[in-house]
């Protein structure tokens, strides 16, 4: 009797270029997610952030970008903005058919295009929460990219959270200004928030705790009401009550203004990344 049974097709191979903390949330998720370690690929040039890879993930990093790649058919690029050329230039020869994956901050698909000598290139916007499967990527496609290829990148990015894509590539700089960035704001208001406690007498552990809780609860009542930002946040605003007291001295200060400011000062460093990491032949 012969046996009919195929065999199960196997996960597509995916290379990442950088072994950092974008790279292991990627891996983290696929691996997760059933991703074969066997189907990874990673060029990382530290021999320490190979040894964490291979400690937490059991995947042997390669030093250089060699031939094990050239069974990539994606390639994620998650490398530093200014280590991008270089690179590029190593791997390029070793990948001419995979679809390209950069999450560098600011370099435009036109440079990656050039450097890599193919047109099949999506740009994308994670954010670290990615680290928990919490993250939100914004996400371009170029136009050579089909919709086969969009499907394998939504598949990879949907193990670190949830995704939006953006029809022009100049709203990644303001996907990198508002969820790229953004944790670190955040971060930034519970340091403030947890001061304040400790200024008020609570110990810093239970300022953190309840710092990260009211975040936490905030965001994900916001999550799941009907209603805007400014509905809830009057049904914490009593007329004459503590709310009050704290809201009017951030309007008063002008705080919402500033940081808008500053979400804008992030969009233009984007923007001048471009200029300074990705406008070079
Ligand atoms: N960290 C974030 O919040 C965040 C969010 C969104 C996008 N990004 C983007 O992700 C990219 C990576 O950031 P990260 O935080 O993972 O940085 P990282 O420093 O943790 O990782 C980058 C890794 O690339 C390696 N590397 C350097 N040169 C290389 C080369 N020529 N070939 C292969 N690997 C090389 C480094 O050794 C390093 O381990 C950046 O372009 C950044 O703009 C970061
Ligand atoms: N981290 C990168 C930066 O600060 C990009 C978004 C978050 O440039």
């Amino acid at each position: 009797m012969t046996d009919t049974r195929t065999a199960p097709p196997q996960p597509p191979c995916i290379a990442f270029i950088g072994g950092g903390n974008m790279a292991s949330a990627l891996i983290g998720g696929l691996l997760g997610r059933g991703h074969p370690a066997s189907q990874i690929e990673v060029v990382e040039p530290w021999d320490s952030a190979r040894d964490a890879l291979r400690q937490r993930f059991g995947i042997d990093a390669q030093a250089h970008a060699g031939a094990p790649l050239a069974r990539a058919q994606l390639v994620v690029w998650a490398v530093k903005p200014q280590a991008f050329q270089d690179a590029a230039q190593a791997t390029a020869a070793q990948v001419p058919q995979a679809l390209h994956l950069s999450v560098a901050a600011g370099i435009p698909t036109a440079s990656i295009a050039r450097w890599l000598g193919s047109e099949r290139i999506v740009r994308a916007m994670p954010n670290t929460p990615a680290l928990v499967g919490k993250g939100i990527t914004g996400l371009f496609a170029a136009r050579a990219v089909d919709a086969q290829g969009r499907a394998l990148v939504e598949r990879v990015i949907a193990t670190t959270g949830q995704l939006v894509w953006v029809d022009a590539e100049e709203q990644l700089d303001a996907v990198t200004a508002l969820s790229g960035s953004g944790p670190a704001y955040v971060f930034l208001f519970l340091q403030a928030m947890q001061q304040a406690g400790q200024d008020m007498g609570l110990s810093a552990a239970q300022a953190y705790q309840l710092a990260v809780a009211t975040f936490q609860g905030a965001a994900e009542l916001a999550a799941r009401s009907d209603e805007g930002p400014e509905v809830l946040r009057q049904r914490v605003t009593s007329k004459g009550g503590t709310t009050h007291a704290a809201i009017t001295h951030m309007q008063q200060q002008r705080i919402p203004e500033h940081f808008i400011a500053a979400m804008r000062a992030a969009e233009r460093r984007a923007r001048e990344l471009a200029q300074e990491f990705g406008a070079t032949p």
